[in-house]
């Protein structure tokens, strides 16, 4: 499948790197090092590492950074930096840092010299634009050093051994070599996003740090290259393709991809939270396996706290490490960044991280009157669940999503629906009859929000048709 994988012929491997490059939209940069991170005491360890070894600038981007004790130490090493000449950027995102971080945390920083924006916030004239988030987990350091992960700056991730809350499981990657510039300017275009230009900086280092060849999908709102990334890695795989994620909803072109490997005999697993920091989101996920079940992919659930990490590895050559869940908030219209790497090294340690992951995991198979839950050897129970504080944009948009598809499948009689689907079409059904009752009886209920919004989005669209007319004709040259 991966252009290096010796399963293939070389005119199919150049066939198959094609594919990749184009559906990513990125192509495949040699002589890199990489080193798989596991769960968040490694990563911070080692950002904090980078951070205070930083001579010339450090940039950080992340989708939640949380005002306790993990975010003040990092808050409190880029002061340290900022104190001492360097160039220190962070972007963070606003819906992410809602309630977790503000203004007055940020100003210990701001006062030593460093620089932050807060990517998003909302905007007159722009009513939808908070659907976009920056969702990246992505640190540089002096043009050297780069990071990118599954995980957010909060102590959150490392659990509360007070509850008995064990550290959240997510996955990130250290890398070295020419990647390292295109995370930089990854990190620019973010910057640039957020309120203007970075300063230019010294040529950084682009030379060969090891020999691993990857690509760096960088995603903006609707550019989908992880999307088709997914599909074409699907589509490509021969023996196996072993999936982690934390908040899976796929659509239906995805599933497909999924379930056509599995019955040409690809062995095609995911792995996904049992007990999820969003229970409803939790619980529409599994709405969703009977497909998956029926068609063979194997689903697991994790028995920790918190299953975060978004990976993938197929044919023990090619692996996914990176920010995207596999839902369409990731896919089309978040910012990301995730690292598709062809190394058969790197392949084999994130197999056998997965492997391990499976021996804290419950496989969920199908019975003929319901689900059940077979545990695997050496798995653990569950242990309490996480505090449901803070959000992702993801969470919602999943639910809201699922329930949807199946509501406007069902009406305009799309496509099969399934057991499965009984659960979320009758909920749909029960709250549209609510609805209908409150319309009945209590019209104005529905009719002063509904002529609130009309108005908030009449207000928006005549802000934007008043900046569209005052710019100047040819400013988008
Ligand atoms: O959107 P994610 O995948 O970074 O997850 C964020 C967490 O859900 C915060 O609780």
């Amino acid at each position: 499948m991966p252009a290096t994988s010796p399963l293939l012929s070389p005119a199919t491997r150049l066939l198959a790197e094609q594919a990749l490059s184009r559906s990513a939209g990125a192509p495949l940069l040699g002589g890199n090092a990489v080193q798989l991170l596991i769960d968040a005491e490694a990563h911070y360890a080692a950002w904090l590492d980078a951070i205070c070894a930083a001579q010339r600038c450090v940039l950080l981007e992340n989708y939640i950074i949380r005002n306790d004790e993990v975010g003040r130490a990092f808050r409190d090493a880029l002061a340290e930096r900022a104190r001492a000449g360097v160039f220190v950027a962070v972007v963070a995102d606003w819906m992410g840092c809602l309630g977790q971080s503000g203004h007055a945390f940020w100003q210990p920083l701001r006062a030593a010299g460093g620089q932050v924006r807060i990517f998003n916030p909302p905007k007159l004239g722009q009513p939808f634009g908070w659907i976009s988030r920056d969702h990246r987990k992505l640190l540089v350091v002096d043009g050297v050093q780069g990071f990118l992960s599954g995980v957010c700056i909060s102590a959150k991730w490392l659990g509360d051994t007070r509850r008995g809350v064990p550290p959240w499981r997510d996955t990130g990657v250290a890398l070295r070599g020419p990647v390292v510039a295109e995370m930089q300017a990854a990190f620019a275009q973010s910057w640039a996003e957020a309120g203007g230009e970075l300063p230019p900086f010294a040529a950084v280092g682009d030379g060969a740090a090891g020999d691993v060849a990857l690509r760096l999908i960088a995603t903006q709102p609707a550019s989908a290259g992880i999307y088709r990334l997914d599909q074409m890695i699907a589509a490509l795989a021969r023996r196996t393709l072993w999936l982690t994620d934390a908040y899976f909803v796929g659509t239906a072109p995805y599933v497909q991809a999924l379930t056509a490997a599995a019955r040409d005999g690809v062995d095609v697993r995911l792995l996904v939270p049992g007990s999820s920091d969003i229970p409803l989101v939790a619980g529409l996920s599994r709405s969703g396996y009977r497909p998956l079940l029926q068609a063979g992919i194997r689903v697991f659930e994790w028995n920790g706290s918190m299953l975060h990490a978004k990976t993938a590895v197929a044919d023990g050559q090619w692996a996914r490490v990176g920010s995207s869940n596999l839902n369409l908030a990731s896919w089309l219209s978040n910012r990301e960044i995730d690292v598709a790497i062809e190394d058969a090294g790197f392949a084999a340690r994130l197999a056998t991280q997965y492997e391990h992951d499976l021996g804290h995991a419950t496989e969920i198979v199908l019975s003929p009157r319901k689900h059940r839950r077979d545990k695997l050897g050496g798995a653990t129970e569950r242990p309490a669940r996480t505090r449901h504080d803070g959000g992702s944009s993801s969470r919602a948009a999943t639910g809201a999503v699922r329930l949807a598809n199946r509501m406007g499948a069902a009406l305009v009689d799309r496509r099969v629906l399934g057991h499965a689907d009984a659960g979320p079409l009758a909920l749909g059904a029960l709250a549209l009859l609510l609805l209908a009752a409150v319309a009945w009886w209590w019209p104005a209920v529905l009719a002063w929000p509904l002529g609130l919004l009309c108005a908030w989005l009449a207000l928006n669209l005549a802000i934007r048709a008043w900046r569209e007319r005052r710019r100047r004709p040819g400013a988008d040259n």
